[in-house]
């Protein structure tokens, strides 16, 4: 009841701020309305009984009643647009507030550059609340360990941690117990820029911005890219047919409305790809793919774990079998703990909640 409340409190607040503008607005303008009529009425009443009496001339009446309008006029606009200047002063105020805002210390601060970063993953003894809400436990006592170049793919129940996991890789999020160790040295002592240059990821919901497909798969890539590059990591990730049929094909002009989320989806992974990640990471990448394009894709993750060039660590977070099955182990996630570890055969052998997840839904895991 907590949230609903504070929601309709910040209504009420949103009420009654328009309601008093609304009422000032109203009253400042039939008062200037009445000021400026009635004063034109008693310059022709007025002026008109002196024109009769001989004191001023028509023409003077008329120039009269003209500079007042004006200078009434003038006086208006200059109410209104210092009202708009006050707004634009609230509102920069925010902006520089905002702009002055410190970056967190992980940012600030100079941590360890490994000569090479290999891939390894250790979670140790992980717990986690989130700080909104202390009281639910997200990850309990995890235990986890993840050898370089190796896939894993994560299942579990909707809001078992899964994501919650891979924020706390990325160091969205500090552990509230427990370490987390990348190559066998403490995450928060590494220089957290370079290790996430070292990381492809791609979320649940990817985002484009608005400029040319190419220049969104190189996004935030800090290495030299050709045309050879861009084409190559969208050829894997099987986004180069529809980016081809695009109307300027890779200088189309894109943005969140204008693909549909399996394309989307497809130029957000070929972005993490075309970086050469040690560590890739798929958060529900897939999910708005068909069929023939996710086969593709856990094909292609396939080819990453055989061929000896293109390995590296790979967390996937999926909810189809052909790609959990892709996987060199599948960990099975309830509640915040990790309660199932093997590949796919081991795990339909221990016919625990792995087995059951197949059963119910044959190709939805995640
Ligand atoms: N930013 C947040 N603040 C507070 N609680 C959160 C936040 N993000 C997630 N949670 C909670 O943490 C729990 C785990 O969420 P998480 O997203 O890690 O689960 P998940 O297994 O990835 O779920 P899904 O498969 O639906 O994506 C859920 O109960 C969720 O409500």
């Amino acid at each position: 009841m907590l949230y609903p409340c504070r929601y309709k409190q910040w209504l009420d607040k949103i009420v009654f701020i328009g309601i008093r503008e609304s009422l000032a607005y109203g009253f400042w303008h039939l008062s200037f309305s009445t000021l400026y009529r009635s004063t034109q009425v008693v310059a022709v009443l007025l002026g008109g009984m002196s024109i009769l009496t001989g004191h001023v001339t028509a023409e003077q009446l008329m120039k009269y009643v003209l500079y007042c309008e004006w200078l009434i006029y003038a006086a208006w606009r200059v109410e209104d647009n210092l009202s708009s200047l006050l707004q634009t002063v609230g509102a920069t105020e925010n902006v520089f507030q905002l702009m002055n805002l410190m970056p967190s210390d992980q940012f600030l601060s100079n941590g360890m550059k490994l000569q090479r970063l290999m891939g390894k993953i250790e979670f140790v003894n992980v717990s986690f609340y989130y700080p909104s809400r202390l009281t639910v436990p997200v990850l309990e006592h995890l235990n986890i360990s993840v050898r370089a170049k190796e896939m894993i793919a994560i299942v579990g129940l909707s809001g078992s941690g899964k994501s919650t996991l891979v924020n706390l890789l990325l160091r969205l999020y500090e552990p509230t117990n427990g370490e987390i160790l990348v190559d066998g040295f403490p995450l928060r002592k590494l220089d957290i820029r370079w290790l996430r240059d070292k990381i492809g990821f791609v979320g649940q919901e990817p985002h484009l911005l608005h400029m040319d497909v190419k220049s969104n798969i190189c996004y935030g890539c800090s290495r030299d890219i050709i045309q050879e590059d861009i084409e190559w990591a969208a050829k894997q990730a099987h986004a180069h047919e529809f980016i081809s049929s695009l109307p300027s094909g890779y200088e189309t002009i894109v943005d969140d409305c204008v693909l549909s989320g399996g394309q989307k989806q497809r130029i957000a992974i070929a972005r993490a790809i075309i970086r050469d990640p040690t560590i890739l990471i798929l958060d529900e990448a897939t999910s708005a793919l068909d069929a023939d394009n996710e086969y593709y894709i856990s094909r292609l993750l396939h080819a990453f774990r055989n061929d000896g060039r293109a390995k590296r660590t790979i967390i996937v977070i999926a909810h189809s079998l052909s790609t959990v099955k892709a996987a060199d182990r599948i960990m099975v996630m309830n509640s915040g703990r990790v309660v199932e570890m093997g590949n796919h055969a081991e795990l339909l052998h221990k016919d625990g909640l792995y087995a059951r997840l197949v059963k119910t839904k044959t190709d939805a895991l995640g």
